[in-house]
């Protein structure tokens, strides 16, 4: 990137309860957004829209600064807990970006997993940060959901993980098919909760029971 005739930004803040430091080219994007107003037939310079490009380029900093987060740090604290059996938060807000189309996909991710033999959990809002770190990029909802599912079997070398996302895509509502209100459902299990099949059916009904 020639940085010296862009004025890089810096920007930072939180995300998934982790610092970032996020290097985004603002400028860069903001006169993409420049080129597009003016090819889809607007004037980028009526009042209205004067502060659009610089806008969307705070807003696109925001909603992909997970591309900047190593999300394993989410993870590093951890507790030691005498349960061995399932622990499950359901309706985890997910909102996200479709990487075909950069429009938002939105919906709930479930989770859960079985703790490992050494009985490690994690904090309960740590799996919702995780969500926010891994949703906060150009996605695909079935690479959004194993990614989840696979760091927490990394993470935690739990017995078993379950992810279970369901989603509504703007890409699907609001143009091309334009079916609204259809709902994608994804699902990641691994460990014991994808070879065990009482294991797997309980925490299922746990999820859709909601
Ligand atoms: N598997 C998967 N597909 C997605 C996701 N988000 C959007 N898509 C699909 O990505 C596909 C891209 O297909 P293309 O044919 O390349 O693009 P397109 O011409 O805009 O497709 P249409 O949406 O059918 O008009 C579409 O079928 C979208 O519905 C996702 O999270 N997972
Ligand atoms: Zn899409």
């Amino acid at each position: 990137m020639e940085l010296d005739h862009v004025a890089a930004r810096l920007v930072s803040g939180k995300l998934g309860g982790v610092e970032v430091e996020r290097n985004v080219d603002l400028k860069r994007i903001e006169a993409a957004v420049r080129e597009i107003l003016l090819a889809v037939g607007e004037d980028p310079d009526r009042d209205g829209l004067r502060k659009t490009p610089a806008r969307v380029a705070r807003a696109y900093a925001e909603l992909f600064a997970g591309l900047r987060v190593d999300p394993a740090q989410v993870l590093s604290t951890t507790f030691e807990a005498d349960h061995e059996e399932l622990v499950l938060v359901r309706d985890i807000e997910v909102m996200s970006m479709c990487e075909h189309h950069l429009l938002p996909f939105h919906g709930v991710a479930h989770i859960g997993y079985i703790p490992g033999h050494d009985g490690r959990i994690t904090g309960l809002s740590k799996l919702a940060r995780l969500v926010e770190v891994y949703a906060r990029r150009p996605q695909v909802q079935e690479r959004l959901n194993s990614q989840i599912a696979d760091l927490l079997m990394a993470e935690l070398a739990p017995r078993g993980v379950i992810v279970v996302i369901e989603c509504e895509h703007m890409c699907m509502s609001m143009r091309g098919i334009q079916k609204g209100g259809s709902r994608t459902i994804t699902s990641a299990v691994r460990g014991l909760l994808r070879d065990d099949a009482k294991s797997r059916a309980e925490a299922m009904s746990l999820i859709l029971r909601g």
